[in-house]
């Protein structure tokens, strides 16, 4: 035989290797640094003038950085000057100078006597970078020129920022990759918002609000962060206002993910402990939103202030409530885990590089908004999984509605339910209801104990299960009586059926101690006539049972109807299948 051609594990490794290069390399081509760059920086001081700050830069009085790593900036009053200068080898041709990620502040440019503001929201600047800065360096400006700027102060932590200045055509590819990808990001988050919300309309489940509202608010925060509501998409309503809408949505997006993964993670169940504080925490945020929107200044500053330390514990008390909910068996907690972990360690992640870590690493404020799209995707398949269950909840509780627990047999409701579609639908020109009751049931109980009659009605109802076509509808009346509608049959099969059920109850042996319990059942049969209704037919097919038990038990009798309808028709048999007790 022929043997499976396997991949030998070296060249495995070696495919591992090439995708993983494949991906080092397309990570250097997006973030190439472009022209080599040195960098100097000090704080502006008052009375500082361009031309003081280039003499004291040329005279070597400037700190030095590396314009190539993330730097960030001290926070003053006054803000910092920063010198850019390219290194040789100088290129003339067409160039663009980048501040990347795009910082919340303004970066002002002296360019000769002229000064260009540069900010993510401002819409006057020609050439708007996405994602970041760019000032179109001026085709008279030799590459030479040291470049001077103002890193204008912010009322917000200032993060760090990168700078590079590419090639015209490099930077347009890589401003275009972003407003790709960043679109994309931003495509994901928001299908599933809508689909999220019209699952909230459609199954009037409040939990896809609330992650619809999470997620609503990841995706402002991440637009302001890396200014993509300003470019491309130009809400200049939001330019005041900026500051203020991304402090609520950070408040309210921890409120959503607290309510929305106490419900989603069923924290009642499996973490009722954590129930109270994770409230706590959502109704906390809210608390914060309105201090921060009241307007009086104290409570804006104490807004202000406890906004980071709530956060951090908003988020470390969601991750060790969702732990906890997975362990003790929540399905959708590992889906909640998943999507959140991932977020969590980038803001971590991003935190660190605030303070100084991973200055290479500017492609982190990226991987944050795609992390936010794979946690929508993540988060709304758990939601899909959520639904699954709930169906198959729900199946398995319509199965226990309908079934009696003893016999598993379809009960009284759930039999009247089908038998009256079955008698609406029935195109055959006859149709019949058997009505059976144990004999002597209360005999069997009282000497044996009920457990014994248990036994004898599950026995019963599984005998005859097995005795019916798989069409025939059966199901427990109630106690020891039980019904059938049997469709498209006359009443000399119907007798001939009832018969057969009859006498194979009286075969059925019940061990009871030592001794083997016999049992007989009485059956009456009712025909379908004109006008009947689903009572009608059992009120007959009782009353058939009645006279079964009348006459001496172990038997069938048919209703007195047919039985007289046949009887005028010459139709004698029908009377010979009447079972008594001798012949069984
Ligand atoms: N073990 C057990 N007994 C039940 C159950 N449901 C009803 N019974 C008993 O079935 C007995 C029915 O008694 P009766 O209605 O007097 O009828 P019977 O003793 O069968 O007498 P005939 O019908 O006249 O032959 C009662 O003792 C009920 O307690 C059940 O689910 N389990």
């Amino acid at each position: 035989m022929e043997k499976p051609v396997t991949l030998p594990a070296i060249q495995r490794r070696g495919r591992w290797s090439l995708a993983f290069g494949l991906l080092l390399l397309w990570i250097g081509v997006a973030h190439a640094a472009g022209m080599p760059l040195n960098g100097a920086w000090q704080e502006v001081a008052p009375g500082d003038t361009p031309q003081s700050v280039m003499d004291a830069y040329r005279a070597g009085h400037l700190r030095s950085f590396d314009p190539s790593m993330l730097q960030r900036f001290p926070r003053n009053e006054l803000g910092n000057w920063v010198v850019i200068a390219a290194q040789p080898p100088w290129n003339n041709e067409d160039r663009v100078l980048t501040v990347y990620p795009a910082p919340m502040g303004a970066i002002s440019v002296f360019y000769g006597d002229q000064v260009r503001r540069l900010a993510m929201n401002d819409f006057s600047a020609h050439g708007h970078g996405h994602g970041r800065l760019a000032w179109r360096v001026p085709a008279g400006l030799p590459a030479s020129t040291p470049i001077l700027l103002r890193v204008e102060p912010t009322q917000t932590v200032s993060a760090p920022i990168r700078f590079h200045i590419l090639p015209w055509d490099t930077y347009l590819q890589r401003d275009t990759q972003w407003l790709v990808f960043a679109s994309t990001c931003f495509a994901v988050m928001l299908a599933m918002v809508m689909m999220a919300l019209f699952f909230s309309l459609m199954l009037r489940d409040i939990t896809y609000a609330w992650y619809a509202g999470y997620v609503v608010c990841y995706a402002l925060i991440q637009g302001i962060q890396t200014g993509f509501v300003f470019h491309p998409l130009r809400w200049q309503w939001l330019v005041d206002s900026s500051t203020l809408v991304g402090a609520v949505a950070v408040a309210l997006s921890v409120a959503f993910a607290s309510l929305f993964m106490m419900r989603f993670c069923d924290l009642r169940r499996h973490a009722p402990l954590l129930q109270v504080p994770v409230v706590a925490m959502a109704v906390g945020m809210i608390q914060l939103v309105l201090m921060r929107c009241s307007g009086i200044p104290l409570l804006i500053s104490m807004a202000q202030a406890l906004l980071n330390p709530l956060l951090m514990i908003g988020a470390l008390l969601l991750l060790v409530a969702g732990v906890i909910a997975a362990l003790r068996g929540s399905r959708q907690a590992w889906f909640f885990l998943a999507g959140w972990t991932p977020l969590l360690l980038l803001t971590a992640l991003t935190s660190a590089q605030v303070n100084g870590a991973l200055p290479h690493a500017d492609w982190l404020n990226d991987l944050s908004l795609a992390g936010g799209a794979f946690e929508a995707a993540v988060l709304s398949l758990g939601l899909a999984d959520r639904a699954l269950q709930l169906r198959q909840d729900r199946d398995v509780v319509q199965v226990l509605a309908d079934h009696d627990s003893l016999t598993r047999l379809l009960n009284r409701r759930a039999w009247t339910e089908r038998a009256s579609a079955m008698l609406a639908g029935s195109q055959a020109p006859s149709l019949a209801v058997l009505f059976l009751d144990l004999d002597h049931f209360k005999q069997l109980n009282d000497r044996h104990g009920h457990n014994t009659g248990d036994r004898a009605l599950v026995a019963v109802a599984t005998t005859l299960s097995a005795e019916l076509r798989p069409g025939d509808l059966f199901g427990r009346h109630g106690g020891e009586e039980f019904v059938a509608m049997l469709d498209g049959i006359d009443a000399q099969e119907a007798m001939q059926v009832a018969t057969r059920l009859c006498r194979r109850v009286h075969r059925l042996e019940i061990p009871v101690r030592d001794e083997e319990q016999l049992l007989s059942v009485s059956i009456g049969v009712a025909m379908r006539q004109h006008g009947d209704t689903l009572e009608s037919l059992i009120e007959r097919a009782d009353q058939a049972m009645y006279r079964a038990k009348l006459h001496g038990r172990n038997r069938v009798c048919l209703d007195e109807f047919t039985s007289r309808a046949a009887r005028e028709r010459g139709e004698k048999r029908l009377r010979v299948v009447e079972t008594r007790r001798e012949e069984v």
